[in-house]
């Protein structure tokens, strides 16, 4: 029924709609868990023969996490566990450009003998570092690649606080381009990222480390710096990152990481289910930037493969009856109705980086704008530090912090705090407070912003 729904006869035109729409946004590759299908053209159905988990590569622009990826399909392609996808199917293509939609974190499929892995490839220029957030936000380990050519550089440092906020345990390290750097780096290299990690509050002491070159991989050659070494790599990632434990029993919350329509068959939101399950025909709520939205979903899949359950963990995209595209956004939660909270003002646990963690220079004073960024939102919001005058870089403190727009934000959730282009502190909320009307903390701030300003012309009189 699904699959008729989503692919019915007359629609052969809608597959390919929907084969781009899914390559777009969860860049679903290959099918080679799936059960066969049973008719010409149905789609297949996601075996669930092994655990599911999600990794990908982070580290500085230009390090090889892309050629490291493709290298990876190419290599277990040949053993059937995925389809090749070259470098230029997984960089970014003219056509997500054109489509409108933003820069996105690829994900590609594939398996080893013992998991089956969504693997995203993050875009390591600091300008991606927005989409960087929402793509390692569903990693439960990572591959760090680092250039030995470079060694350790700041967006090396920047993923890695990113990773430690998300909440990611346990990161292997692939110093790569070892075919063209000096040998003499490689020891210097290899302590200097042992060292970054324990610094950023990974077991740098025993994390795997795995010097090799993701290009010979690719071109197949010397394969023992190429294909062998990618080969370590995947049995590193296969023991050393755990598999987290799934919050299987709680009810479903799924944030939104895209969004995008088949025409005549209605809106698909995709991302990771965070917890809980979803069979098909489940009734939902949609919420997040100020809306509540009923909708059911009537229809589940990943990697281009229907599935009959959902499991936290698995990345899902979901077709939504009665849904418009344009009432959704990346960011927004599938969740069971009436389970989430709409917030817009709370109490945090915030730290501050300092100078040199590229932090700020200045101090925060009250009604300080920034940006939050938590799971896959991000809104502008006011931060106040009560019974302080100001919060100095390198410092960590509790602060209140009032959002423009009312999200789905619950206690113990982490979030990054950005100014512009500038990730300037980490925090965690630690009080849910009650709503506020923003219009009137608005007006409120503007006359609070005018009496301050007065003040400060009488003194300097
Ligand atoms: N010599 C050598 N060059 C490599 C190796 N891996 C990648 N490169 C080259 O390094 C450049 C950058 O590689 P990418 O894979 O695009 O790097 P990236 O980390 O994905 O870059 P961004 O996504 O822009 O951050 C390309 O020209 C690659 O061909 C390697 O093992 N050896
Ligand atoms: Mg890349």
């Amino acid at each position: 029924m699904l699959s008729r729904m989503f692919f019915g006869t007359p629609v052969q035109c809608l597959r390919n709609e929907l084969f781009h729409a899914h390559k777009r946004a969860l860049s679903l590759t290959t099918t080679c868990r799936a059960q066969p299908p049973t008719k010409p053209g149905q789609k297949k159905t996601y075996l669930r023969d092994k655990p599911h988990m999600n990794v990908g590569t982070i580290g500085h622009v230009d390090h090889g996490k892309t050629t490291l990826t493709a290298a990876i399909t190419k290599i277990l392609s040949s053993e059937k566990k995925a389809e090749f996808k070259k470098y230029e199917e997984i960089d970014h293509s003219p056509e997500e450009k054109r489509r409108g939609i933003t820069i996105n974190a690829a994900c590609v499929e594939y398996q080893t003998d013992k998991r089956h892995y969504g693997h995203v490839d993050c875009p390591g220029h600091a300008d991606f570092i927005k989409n960087m957030i929402t793509g390692a936000a569903q990693m439960d380990g990572c591959i760090l690649v680092v250039a030995a050519t470079d060694g350790t550089m700041p967006q090396t440092r920047e993923h890695l606080l990113l990773a430690k906020q998300i909440g990611i345990k346990r990161i292997v390290v692939f110093v790569n381009k070892v075919d063209a750097a000096d040998k003499e780096m490689l020891e210097l290299v290899e302590m200097e990222v042992r060292e970054l990690l324990s610094e950023f509050g990974f077991d740098g002491d025993n994390a795997p480390v795995i010097c090799g070159s993701a290009l010979n991989a690719l071109n197949g050659e010397n394969p023992e710096l190429g294909e062998n070494k990618v080969k370590e790599l995947l049995d590193a990632v296969d023991t050393y990152i755990e598999e987290p434990i799934r919050d299987l029993d709680k009810p479903f919350y799924l944030p939104i990481e895209s969004v995008y329509s088949i025409p005549g068959r209605g809106t698909v939101a995709g991302g990771k289910l965070e917890r809980g399950r979803i069979k098909k025909n489940t009734e939902c709520e949609i919420v997040g930037y100020d809306k509540r939205i009923k909708s059911i979903i009537t229809g589940v899949e990943m990697f281009r493969q229907i599935l009959d359950e959902a499991q936290a963990g698995d990345q899902i995209g979901c077709l939504l009856r009665g849904t418009k595209k344009d009432e959704l956004r990346r960011g927004m939660i599938i969740a069971k109705p009436g389970e989430i909270k709409l917030v817009n003002k709370i109490e945090a646990q915030i730290y501050l980086l300092g100078k040199d963690e590229g932090g700020r220079q200045k101090p925060l004073t009250d009604y300080f704008q920034g940006h939050i960024f938590c799971r896959t939102w991000n809104c502008s919001g006011f931060l106040e530090a009560p019974g302080r005058e100001m919060v100095m870089p390198g410092e960590d403190t509790k602060v209140t912090f009032t959002l423009l727009k009312k999200m789905a934000l619950e206690l113990g959730e982490r979030f990054t705090v950005r100014d512009g282009k500038q990730t300037i502190g980490y925090g965690v909320v630690t009080n849910i407070l009650d709503a506020v009307d923003i219009e009137a903390f608005e007006e409120g701030l503007k006359k609070i912003k005018k009496a301050k300003k007065k003040e400060r012309e009488i003194a300097s009189m």
